[in-house]
């Protein structure tokens, strides 16, 4: 399967310290990559370093074989706790981005996506009301109006409640079948589980596995286990 994203020996430091020790990785095209790892693993450094709002100290990162540094416009990075401008409605919000991006869509298109999202009863208020569930649908359903190639996306599914995860994973879903992709950072193994097709894992800012198939984890008797075992070298498999 041909690759969009690729990260070749990354590394990074933050105060002498090393953050990120020669991570290499691939996302391929059309899938979610789960970036699974513990508190401080090194997750939201290797997301801020992929969307280009942070630079790596060495190491190669490409998209579609072009340098990051060249193609920076076809990723979007949606952090833990998203930024907004939080003055205005989500509607005002959804305009405005419209008109940064210079897009076009119909009333009747930015309707039909209100509702998809289950904003209606939100869409008219200011967004610093909006619950931070809400805040997050509402920037998801934005960046994604721009069409990016690649979604990164913080800890995401945390603050979502079941109803609107089964909405957004429908979404996110729909949107890599268009052959876009998604890593999406979290240190929840049930959340890579529910809306993943691999795992990258993350450890102390080095690889330890990759492109695990999430269906041979969904086999595993005890994900806990699974996970600690492949944590600390213990699963061979
Ligand atoms: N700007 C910074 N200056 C110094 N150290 C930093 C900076 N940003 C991150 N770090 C350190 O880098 C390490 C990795 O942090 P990072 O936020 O990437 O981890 P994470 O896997 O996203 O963690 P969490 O799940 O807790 O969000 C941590 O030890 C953190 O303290």
């Amino acid at each position: 399967m041909s690759s969009l994203m690729k990260f070749e020996e990354v590394c990074k430091n933050f105060e002498q310290k090393r953050i990120l020790n020669k991570i290499s990785f691939e996302i391929p095209k059309g899938k979610i990559v789960a970036f699974l790892g513990q508190n401080g693993a090194g997750k939201t450094t290797t997301l801020k370093i992929a969307s280009g709002l942070i630079t790596a100290d060495s190491g190669r990162i490409t998209i579609d074989n072009v340098p990051l540094v060249s193609s920076k416009e076809n990723v979007t990075f949606i952090p833990d706790y998203p930024f907004l401008y939080e003055e205005l409605t989500g509607l005002e919000y959804i305009t405005f981005t419209l008109d940064i991006f210079n897009l076009t869509y119909s009333k009747e298109q930015i309707v039909e996506l209100i509702e998809k999202y289950d904003l209606k009863s939100e869409i008219g208020k200011k967004i610093s009301s909006l619950s931070l569930g809400n805040k997050k649908k509402l920037s998801l359903l934005t960046t994604l109006l721009n069409s990016p190639k690649l979604l990164l996306l913080d800890e995401f599914i945390s603050g979502i409640d079941p109803i609107n995860m089964i909405k957004v994973k429908t979404i996110l879903k729909e949107y890599v079948r268009q052959g876009n992709s998604i890593l999406l950072s979290t240190h929840q193994l049930e959340v890579a589980q529910a809306f993943c097709d691999s795992i990258i894992l993350i450890n102390n800012g080095e690889i330890m596995r990759k492109d695990i198939e999430v269906s041979s984890i969904l086999e595993a008797s005890n994900l806990e286990e699974y996970f600690i075992l492949t944590l600390t070298g213990g699963d061979d498999k």
